[in-house]
């Protein structure tokens, strides 16, 4: 008999992860949103097998119990969860952004026959909704457990084997030591893009041109601003306190910025500058995985002929060459995905730059 995964919650994250789960195991994928408009499309996309109406019917004999949900909403369904009738030694999981909050409201479950284990897949995107769900999501990312004290170390690697289609690298931290560092990487960048935004929306008021000259700098750095609202809202709710860490050491950075701008510091801002792109350019590149994702570029194209002529048209245009190209999608009315392989990072870069001036949405995985 096939086994059954039941996810809450079928948005990018939910859908994608059951693409992934479908991609390895022959298991019948159970699914509820409380879209409506969500669960059909994760129906007709057949992302999952079957739309149940509650998730006290979706827990009934279900062996993975996966949330995809916001953080807020995952924080109290996994403590619902427990007064529902849950298959002895089920496992449940959630793909949360914070781990704190989640995994102390979820240690009810252990007296429910059911081991919980907190995970965070360390990918995504700004688009939300079950349409933009893709199985690759997560190749060659880290995909962070936080299992607490006791828990069985067979059922972690039950749970890896679950979600090995994800083709992502599992680490495990605390649930502690997970908040304090997605703070740093994650959720304080998002704050500074949504500021940045945010700072340009007023100076529009005064000069509307701003927007319009608003180019390839600004957009990089902003891409993440136009993520779900209910999602950010959720996770800076739940990371209060490195937030706001981060918040008064970002101050006290600015400020010393502030002051080598005012001192006209020539040297001291060129090094602040060198020493910048030497971490970040040092930093370690993921190459796990039969795919190097090192160069490549993914772009969402509309499932129309001639598409794939009109991007390597643009490419062959400024002499970029591409060492490899791959369908990866294509669905009726839906966009597809084109995996773009180079032979370097400024390939890359050159080659996001000329397609997203031809108004193609391209991401970097
Ligand atoms: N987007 C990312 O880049 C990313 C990456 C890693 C982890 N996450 C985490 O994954 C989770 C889901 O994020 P997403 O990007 O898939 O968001 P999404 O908006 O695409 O999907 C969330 C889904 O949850 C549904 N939902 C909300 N409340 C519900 C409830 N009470 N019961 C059932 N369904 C409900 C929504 O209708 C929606 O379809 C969040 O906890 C987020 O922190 C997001
Ligand atoms: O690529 C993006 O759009 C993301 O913001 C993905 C991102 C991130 O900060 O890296 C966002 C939140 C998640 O919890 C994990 C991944």
């Amino acid at each position: 008999m096939k086994r059954t995964v039941f996810i809450v919650g079928l948005g990018l994250i939910g859908g994608s992860i059951a693409l992934a789960i479908k991609k390895e195991h022959n298991v019948h994928i159970r699914g509820f949103d409380i879209s409506d408009e969500q669960l059909k499309m994760a129906l007709s996309l057949k992302v999952i097998d079957e739309a149940v109406s509650s998730i006290k019917e979706g827990v009934i004999g279900a062996d993975l119990i996966i949330f995809a949900t916001p953080v807020l909403k995952t924080e109290q369904l996994v403590q619902d969860i427990s007064q529902f009738d849950l298959k002895a030694g089920a496992i449940v999981t959630d793909v949360g952004s914070t781990k704190k909050r989640i995994v102390e409201q979820a240690s009810c479950l252990a007296e429910k026959g059911v081991t919980f284990i907190g995970g965070h897949p360390m990918a995504g995107s700004h688009k939300s909704g079950v349409e933009a769900a893709r199985s690759h999501l997560f190749e060659n990312a880290f995909y962070i457990l936080t299992p607490i004290e006791g828990t069985d170390v067979r059922v972690i690697i039950q749970l890896q084997n679950w979600l090995k289609g994800t083709k992502a690298t599992f680490i495990e931290l605390s649930p502690s030591q997970h908040d304090r560092l997605a703070g740093a990487i994650s959720h304080f960048p998002h704050v500074i893009a949504a500021s940045l935004v945010h700072q340009i929306a007023k100076i529009e008021d005064e000069d509307p041109l701003v927007s319009r000259l608003a180019a390839g700098g600004f957009r990089d750095i902003t891409r993440i601003a136009s993520a779900s609202p209910t999602m950010w809202r959720d996770i800076l709710l739940h990371n209060k306190e490195s937030l706001l860490q981060l918040l008064d050491s970002w101050t006290m950075e600015m400020a010393s910025v502030k002051a080598l701008i005012e001192e006209e510091s020539a040297e001291a801002i060129y090094t602040y500058f060198q020493d910048a792109k030497d971490f970040r350019d040092g930093l370690p590149v993921r190459k796990k995985g039969a795919i190097p994702s090192f160069y490549d570029l993914f772009v969402d194209v509309p499932d129309h002929p001639g598409v794939i002529s009109d991007v390597t048209g643009i490419l062959a245009q400024h002499q970029i060459s591409l060492t490899n190209i791959r369908i990866l999608e294509t669905r009726e009315d839906i966009m597809g995905v084109l995996r773009l392989s180079f032979r370097s990072e400024e390939d890359r870069e050159r080659a996001q730059l000329h397609l997203q001036i031809h108004l193609y949405d391209t991401y970097i995985l």
